[in-house]
């Protein structure tokens, strides 16, 4: 059951110097993360039925005992090296072009992938212009003892505030992040984030967000992201060519 308090609903707060960004752009941006859709076949329900025992099995091997059977441990290394050796034999995404529903982050990313063994998966939902998210971290991502490793919590913020500059209206590359960790993140806990966009210059946005464990806000975030000027050049061109 879970002991989270819930969050305050900023859900209808416009941030001064943030555009409005009209509903279905919004969608469109944040596609790539969320909604996460049904598996589009029983291919790809095995494939995430196959990375979650991948997720298992990391978990377990972290876990194992030196001190344990020196011989069952070298058994199960053998095994686990043979399964390998099965799995890269099959077909692989490297043999054709990935079609789109490969492509999607909710499929391929570290932190959201539902096919991705070293996501945990963080859950992320839109809430208005907010991003909130939820993941519990197992023993794999420990740092300190029974708690999560300061990359795998900046990680997680990078994911969580990509997906949140869709509130400037448009998709761009972390510039810097910076993470103020106030208390530990806790393991084989829920972890609930939140983020939003708080200004936009240009092809700048500022996001900010909020970790809570328990309903205590353990840290926080800003971060900088910046569409390139490449790509920039290609909207514009998009543009002219629809006017
Ligand atoms: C990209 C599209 C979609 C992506 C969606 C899928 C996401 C996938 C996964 C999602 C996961 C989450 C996301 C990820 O993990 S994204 C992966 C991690 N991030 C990166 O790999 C980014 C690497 N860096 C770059 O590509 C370029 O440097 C960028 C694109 C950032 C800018 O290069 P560009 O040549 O285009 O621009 P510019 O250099 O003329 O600078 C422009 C303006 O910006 C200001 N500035 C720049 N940097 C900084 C800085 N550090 N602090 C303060 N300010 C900075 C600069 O002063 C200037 O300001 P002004 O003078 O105009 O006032």
């Amino acid at each position: 059951m879970s002991t989270i308090e819930p969050l305050p609903d900023k859900s209808s707060e416009a941030s001064p110097g943030v555009p409005e960004v009209p509903a279905d752009v919004l969608a469109e941006l944040r596609s790539t993360w969320t909604p996460r859709p049904a598996p589009d076949g029983p291919g790809r329900a095995a494939r995430h039925r196959l990375a979650e025992a991948a997720r298992r099995l990391v978990e377990a091997v972290k876990l194992a005992d030196a001190e344990g059977d020196a011989d069952a441990l070298q058994s199960v290394a053998d095994d686990v090296s043979d399964l390998a050796a099965r799995i890269a034999a099959l077909p692989s995404l490297r043999d054709r072009e990935p079609n789109l529903a490969d492509l999607q982050l909710h499929e391929r990313s570290p932190l959201v992938g539902a096919a991705n063994p070293l996501a945990p998966p963080m859950e992320l939902e839109a809430d208005g212009p907010v991003i909130r998210a939820h993941a519990v971290f197992n023993a794999a991502y420990e740092g300190p003892l029974g708690r999560v490793h300061g990359g795998y919590v900046a990680a997680a913020f990078d994911e969580v505030m990509g997906v949140a500059q869709s509130g400037s209206g448009r998709l761009g590359m972390t510039a810097y992040l910076t993470v103020r960790m106030k208390r530990s993140t806790p393991l084989h806990e829920r972890v609930d984030y939140e983020a939003e966009v708080t200004r936009v210059e240009g092809r700048k946005a500022w996001v900010t967000a909020r970790s809570y464990a328990g309903g205590v806000l353990v840290a926080d975030a800003e971060g900088l992201f910046v569409r390139p000027r490449a790509l920039v050049l290609q909207d514009e061109a998009r543009a002219a060519g629809e006017a």
